[in-house]
């Protein structure tokens, strides 16, 4: 059976450079998969490939089985979930409105509950009614995180989520990704804290220079060779109270 998210030989390019070079990925039904490297490795082109949003030039990413160039963008939305990296919302819309905007499906009334589900979901539904302008950037980020749950998608994409959150929040976060996968949804979630997607995912991708150099658990996948190559970290990983911990100095 192939995986629901699955992405196979996947190649891309802008601006004259390849950002995917033979990229595979699968994400099953249940499963949280982390995707980790270093900054321009590729996390957010694999993300918005899957989406349909960068084109391949070869390979293939498939949702559901369906080469996602074959859905109409309405067939991409009921399949898969996106919360895009960039968190600029252009209209000063209360909080609910905006999250209510990942339920087009549901009639008013129930998209506007639905969005009140997902605020809270993420610790601000007492925000519900407050412009989205008038935020600080981490609520805004909530407010959009919201809007991609409130679409109640069996798959969710997510590109780094918890940048620019406090620890609480973050925790927060990753704690509602996990609950998400653990009711049966598929969660693909971009992430540069390595400790926190070792806590949190079942499987971690490793993405260096458009290329998978790990899909694997993750003391497999993060094992010292992969932090010293892909991510120029001396590491290792100690235990901690809720798990694993990434004790990493700059190798020198
Ligand atoms: N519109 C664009 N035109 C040309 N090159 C681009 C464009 N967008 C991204 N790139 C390049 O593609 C590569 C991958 O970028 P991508 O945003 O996927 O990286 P990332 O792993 O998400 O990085 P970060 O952790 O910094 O968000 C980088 O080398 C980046 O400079």
């Amino acid at each position: 059976m192939i995986a629901p998210l699955t992405m196979w030989d996947a190649d891309a390019s802008l601006g004259g450079r390849k950002v995917l070079d033979g990229a595979d990925v699968q994400v099953e039904y249940g499963q949280l998969v982390a995707l980790v490297g270093p900054n321009g490795a590729g996390k957010s082109c694999l993300i918005k490939a899957f989406v349909g949003l960068l084109e391949l030039d070869g390979g293939v990413a498939r949702l559901n089985g369906d080469d996602v160039r074959t859905l109409s963008p309405r067939e991409r939305a009921r399949r898969v979930a996106y919360l895009p990296q960039e968190r600029h919302i252009a209209w000063n819309l209360p909080a609910v409105e905006v999250a209510a905007l990942g339920a087009p499906f549901l009639s008013g009334a129930e998209a506007l509950a639905r969005a009140h589900a997902a605020l809270a979901e993420v610790g601000i539904d007492h925000l519900a009614d407050r412009g989205v302008a008038e935020m600080s950037g981490g609520e805004r980020a909530r407010v959009l995180l919201a809007r991609a749950l409130a679409t109640d998608a069996p798959l969710l994409l997510a590109d780094e989520p918890i940048a620019g959150l406090d620890p609480d929040a973050q925790r927060l976060v990753l704690e509602r990704l996990r609950a998400r996968a653990d009711s049966g949804a598929g969660v693909l979630v971009s992430l540069h804290d390595l400790t926190l997607a070792a806590a949190v995912a079942d499987r971690i991708v490793v993405l260096d220079q458009g290329q998978v150099v790990a899909h694997a658990p993750p003391m497999e996948a993060l094992e010292p060779d992969v932090l010293r190559r892909v991510f120029g970290l001396d590491g290792r990983w100690i235990e901690g109270p809720d798990g694993p911990l990434l004790a990493a100095r700059r190798v020198q």
